[in-house]
C-alpha cells in the first residue's frame, strides 16, 4: 500500500488547519483557543482521509497518483473513493471533533474573576471526564450523525476538485497552481454546504450529555430542532464554513499536490 498519500495528507491538514483554526473558533465565540490539538488531529484525519482515497482509487481503477493524469479515473470511481475515505475519516474524527466541541464551547474561561474554573482544562482531561462520566461509548457521541455527514460529502468534494481541475487543465498535464487554488478551495465550499445541515445536528448531540441528556437520538435531535427554531436551523454556520473552506482546502490541495509531484 503506499504511503505516500497518507504522508502528503498528513502534513497539508495540518497546513490548512492553520488558516481554518481561527474560522472554527470565531464561529463558537472562543478565538484560537486550543491550536495544537486540532493541529495534532486534523494531521492525522487528513492523512487518512487522503491515503484512504487514493488507495481506494488504486484499487478501483489500478493507477498511482502519478499515472491519474494520463488515465483519469471515472466521476464513479471518484465518487466512490472519495466516500471510502469520508466514512473512515469520520470514525478516525469523531474522538477529536467531539473534544473540541466540547473544549470550544466552554463558556467559564471567559467568566468574571472568582467564578469556578472550566469544566476540562485541556484536551487529555476532557476526553478522561467524557470517558469516566459518559462511559467509552461517550467518545463517540456524534459519531453516526458524523459518518453521514462526512460519506457523500468527501464524494462530492472530491468531484469538484477534479472536475474543476480538468476543466482548466490541458489533457494529460498537471493544473496549474492557481488551478489547484481555486478547484481546492470550490471542492471545500461545496462539501461544507452540502454538510452543514448534518454539522449542526452533530455538534448538538456533542453536546448533548453535558448537563443532561436532550436528545432520544439523531432523528430525535433534527425532530426538536425543525419544530423549535424552524428548517433554517440546517442553514446555521453555513456563510462561516464556506469562507473557511475556501483558504483551508485551496491550501490544503496546494501542499497535497506539490508534496506528491516533489516526491514522485
Ligand atoms: C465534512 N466535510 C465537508 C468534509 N469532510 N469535507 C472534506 C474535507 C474538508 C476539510 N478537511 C476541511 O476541514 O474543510
Amino acid at each position: 500500500m503506499p504511503v505516500e498519500e497518507f504522508v502528503a495528507g498528513w502534513i497539508s491538514g495540518a497546513l490548512g488547519l492553520v488558516l481554518g483554526h481561527p474560522f472554527d473558533t470565531v464561529k463558537l465565540l472562543g478565538f484560537f483557543k486550543g491550536m495544537s490539538f486540532p493541529i495534532a488531529s486534523t494531521a492525522v484525519v487528513n492523512s487518512v482521509l487522503f491515503g484512504v482515497y487514493s488507495n481506494t482509487l488504486l484499487v478501483l481503477t489500478a493507477t498511482s497518483h502519478q499515472e491519474r493524469r494520463a488515465q483519469p479515473p471515472s466521476y464513479t470511481h471518484i465518487f466512490l473513493a472519495g466516500c471510502t475515505g469520508g466514512f473512515l475519516q469520520a470514525y478516525c474524527l469523531a474522538p477529536f471533533d467531539l473534544i473540541k466541541v466540547r473544549l470550544q464551547n466552554q463558556t467559564e474561561p471567559r467568566a468574571q474573576p472568582g467564578s469556578p474554573p472550566p469544566r476540562y482544562q485541556g484536551p487529555v482531561h476532557c476526553a478522561a471526564s467524557i470517558f469516566r462520566e459518559e462511559g467509552p461509548r461517550g467518545l463517540f457521541r456524534g459519531a453516526w450523525a458524523l459518518t453521514l455527514r462526512d460519506t457523500p460529502t468527501v464524494g462530492i468534494y472530491f468531484i469538484t476538485y477534479e472536475g474543476l481541475c480538468r476543466q482548466y487543465t490541458p489533457e494529460g498535464q498537471n493544473p496549474s497552481s492557481a488551478t489547484v487554488l481555486v478547484a481546492g478551495g470550490f471542492a471545500g465550499i461545496a462539501s461544507w454546504v452540502a454538510a452543514t445541515p448534518l454539522d449542526v445536528i452533530k455538534s448538538r448531540m456533542q453536546m448533548d450529555g453535558l448537563r443532561r441528556r436532550v436528545y432520544q437520538g439523531m432523528l430525535d435531535c433534527m425532530v426538536s430542532s425543525v419544530r423549535q427554531e424552524g428548517l433554517g436551523v440546517f442553514f446555521r454556520g453555513v456563510t462561516i464554513n464556506s469562507a473557511r473552506a475556501f483558504p483551508v482546502n485551496a491550501v490544503t490541495f496546494l501542499s497535497y499536490e506539490y508534496l506528491l509531484r516533489w516526491w514522485g
